[in-house]
């Protein structure tokens, strides 16, 4: 089974450092991290670092092995958060060409068969034959996403992969990704912004704050009204609705506390 593990992993652009000493325990394949912070908080920057797309401080291991930036990489899969539309593919072409990404061009029947189970899950089916340049932003968003799911990675590192979806799409899209992440003992890292998400859809949440990693853990004892204020800057409360699921309820900002 796959595991990710970094120690003191830090990100610069330039001079200018937006991460330090990140530590983690070993994360094994089948658990879904959520990576959580506030904007420029360092997301995008740990995944780049993690699929060796940035250089940095620190050691990246998968599996035991330490990565180099600018090695090919197939085990770890990196979504970004802003995708390029080439407008002359169609949907299906251009799941077929990520998913046959640096492997042979024979395509076999189980490989075609494979794409379209992934339009299927993903319910874009309907889109298939439609040029990326005529869809919307969500549709394109969900494209994305089927074309890292079809080359079926053991490690994925989703960059806020709902930010464009309906309420609809985006419960489909998480609960798909948890239950793959289950199924296929793949490891997940999802940068998401909503944190009711996170701690519905989350095995871990992963925070990042001051440059840092500030927690690591289970969702629910991580997400408190402490760090809440700490990391957002808002006053929230925790609530337990249906049952058993924590609800965060933002009341205000902390700036704003009378
Ligand atoms: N290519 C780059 N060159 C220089 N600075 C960069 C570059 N990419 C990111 N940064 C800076 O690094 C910091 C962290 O950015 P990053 O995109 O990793 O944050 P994030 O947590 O993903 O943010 P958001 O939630 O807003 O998407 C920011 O201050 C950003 O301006």
């Amino acid at each position: 089974m796959v595991s990710l593990a970094l120690k003191g992993v830090g990100v610069s652009y330039g001079r200018r450092m937006v991460l330090q000493g990140v530590d983690t325990p070993e994360l094994r394949g089948g658990e879904v991290v959520a990576v959580i912070g506030a904007n420029a908080a360092g997301k995008s920057s740990l995944f780049r670092r993690i699929a060796g797309l940035v250089l940095g401080t620190g050691q990246v291991s998968i599996s035991g092995n330490s990565i180099v930036a600018g090695r090919a990489r197939p085990s770890a899969c990196y979504l970004p958060q802003d995708t390029a539309v080439n407008a002359v593919l169609t949907v299906y072409e251009s799941i077929l060409l990520a998913f046959k990404q640096g492997g042979s061009w024979s395509v076999s029947d189980a490989e075609l068969r494979r794409i379209d189970a992934v339009l299927r899950e993903l319910e874009i089916e309907d889109l298939a034959f439609r040029g990326l340049g005529e869809l919307s932003g969500g549709q394109r968003q969900l494209v994305s996403i089927a074309q890292t799911l079809a080359r079926e990675p053991d490690i994925l590192l989703l960059d806020e992969p709902t930010s464009a979806l309906d309420l609809h799409r985006q419960f489909e899209v998480l609960s798909l990704v948890r239950r793959l992440a289950h199924e296929r003992r793949m490891l997940v890292l999802i940068s998401i912004h909503d944190i009711n998400q996170a701690l519905r859809f989350a095995d871990k949440v992963m925070v990042l704050a001051h440059s840092r990693l500030v927690a690591l853990g289970a969702p629910r004892e991580i997400v408190t009204p402490a760090l809440l204020a700490d990391v957002y800057g808002v006053r929230a409360r925790v609530e337990v609705l249906d049952g058993d699921q924590p609800h965060v309820i933002v009341e205000g900002s902390v700036k704003h506390a009378a």
